[in-house]
């Protein structure tokens, strides 16, 4: 099998880091609909997170110089002077000697350093009998605790998840400016590949597998997908049905006719949609050896390998990180990784990186990666596996109980 410019992963990963970047402009949407996108730009605070100094639980306001050595059967005395409302302003200064009633949430007033809890104190009428000490700053979130006016709250690159999104709430956000979700073009190619909806199929037709979960993969990753539908093994009406998708996209994916067979098309294909074209075609992976990356005018434009485990992986490692990439994501994700121990022996190749598919077990002794054994052409075989354990091209197998790193199907 001859495959010109047989890249390691690292090397294949590498040129994804250096050769694509977001092809459209950023756009302002509303915070509510940027979830999962990735900002442009750094962002700032003008303001202090909370603006006021607050409780953290309900209790009564005090200087906690003046709870010193307080204890159950030596109470601290203070008079309760008034309370604070909550979302007011507390316009009441508090003085030695002196108590607050504070709600959570409510503003501390000037003079206090802390607040004692309901639990710990016992009104009788206008005294306050103190049974715990407090020290300075208990109990309070203080002014500017969670964002400094002026501090940079998200970096540009950063994926939006709930929680950057809740940070840019808390400072008066209302729109953040994010990378367009990239559209992604799926293009399956085979004379023997039919639409999943053809219910009979005659003798040698195979459903479109590769459409549909790579397509979806796409859609997890954060991308838009047009579906190109199915072409035939002829390299003419390949070439035509590819243009057509590759101008509406962002990115085009070709599934199958990736190898070096005399019905393989993919590469020319590929390589006719403009320069600098073809990048890479074959990994010294194991599956996925025939993978094809390549660029044309700016666009990343793949081959993913027909067997419907080997297209899927590559997904993964590959064309993933495209999409990120075209997202202006800059920092690595390594949300979808986790540590667990081999359950038995793999042996691999040393010169060529495996993945092995492998199911996740909760066991007494912590979490084991089962691998899960079986040609890249099963589909079950995915569908069996939480995730993808890599065996190093310089190893010739890992060991069972030696720890991995589990790459997730998220
Ligand atoms: N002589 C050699 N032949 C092959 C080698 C090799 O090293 N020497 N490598 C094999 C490997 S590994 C793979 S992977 C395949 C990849 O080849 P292609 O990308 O050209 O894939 P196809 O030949 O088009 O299809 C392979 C297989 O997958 C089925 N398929 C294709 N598309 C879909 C789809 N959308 N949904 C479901 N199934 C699909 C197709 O029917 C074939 O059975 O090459 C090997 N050959
Ligand atoms: O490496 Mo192929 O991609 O096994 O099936």
């Amino acid at each position: 099998m001859k495959f010109f410019n047989v890249k390691t992963v690292m090397e294949t990963l590498d040129l994804i880091a250096n050769e694509y970047q977001p092809i459209r402009q950023p756009i302002e949407v509303p915070l509510i609909e940027a979830l999962g996108m990735v900002n442009a730009f750094d962002i700032y605070s003008d303001e202090q997170v909370p603006h006021f100094s607050r409780s953290t639980v309900d209790g009564f306001a005090v200087r906690a110089m003046d709870t010193y050595g307080a204890s159950e059967s030596l109470p601290a005395f203070l008079s309760i002077t008034g309370k604070v409302d909550m979302g007011r302003a507390a316009t009441m200064k508090l003085r030695e000697g002196q108590a607050q009633a504070i709600p959570t949430g409510g503003m501390v007033p000037e003079g206090a350093d802390g607040v004692v809890m309901i639990e710990h104190v016992e009104e009788l009428g206008d005294l306050l009998n103190v049974y715990r000490q407090i020290a300075p700053g208990e109990n309070i979130i203080r002014a500017g605790d969670d964002v400094q006016s002026g501090e940079k709250v998200l970096a540009a690159g950063r994926k939006l998840r709930p929680q950057e999104l809740g940070v840019l709430a808390a400072i008066g956000k209302t729109t953040v400016w994010v990378y367009p979700r990239p559209i992604v073009g799926i293009l399956s190619t085979g004379d023997e590949i039919v639409p999943c909806e053809k219910q009979t199929l005659a003798a040698g037709e195979i459903r479109d597998i590769n459409s549909m979960t790579v397509g979806a993969a796409a859609m997890q990753a954060g991308a838009e997908v047009v579906y190109g539908g199915i072409v035939a093994d002829e390299l003419d009406s390949f070439a035509i049905r590819a243009k057509e998708l590759y101008d509406k996209v962002d990115f085009l994916i070709l599934s199958g006719g990736s190898s070096v067979g005399t019905r393989d098309y993919s590469v020319q294909v590929l390589e006719s949609l403009g320069s600098p074209g073809i990048l890479v075609h074959g990994v010294s992976i194991k599956p996925g050896k025939p993978t094809i990356l390549a660029k044309a005018n700016g666009k990343p434009v793949m081959g993913l390998p027909g067997h419907p485990a080997s297209a899927l992986i590559i997904f993964h490692l590959f064309a993933g990180p495209i999409i990120e990439k075209l997202q202006g994501r800059k920092h690595e994700s390594t949300d979808k990784r986790l540590t667990a121990k081999l359950s038995r022996n793999v042996p691999s190749a040393v010169g060529r990186t495996d993945y092995v598919r492998v199911g996740l077990e909760e066991r007494e002794d912590g979490l084991w990666a089962v691998p899960v054994f079986g040609k890249s052409g099963l589909i079950t075989t995915l569908v069996d596996s939480d995730g993808m354990v890599e065996i190093p091209a310089s190893k010739e197998g890992i060991l069972e109980g030696e720890f991995v790193k589990v790459h997730m199907f998220y």
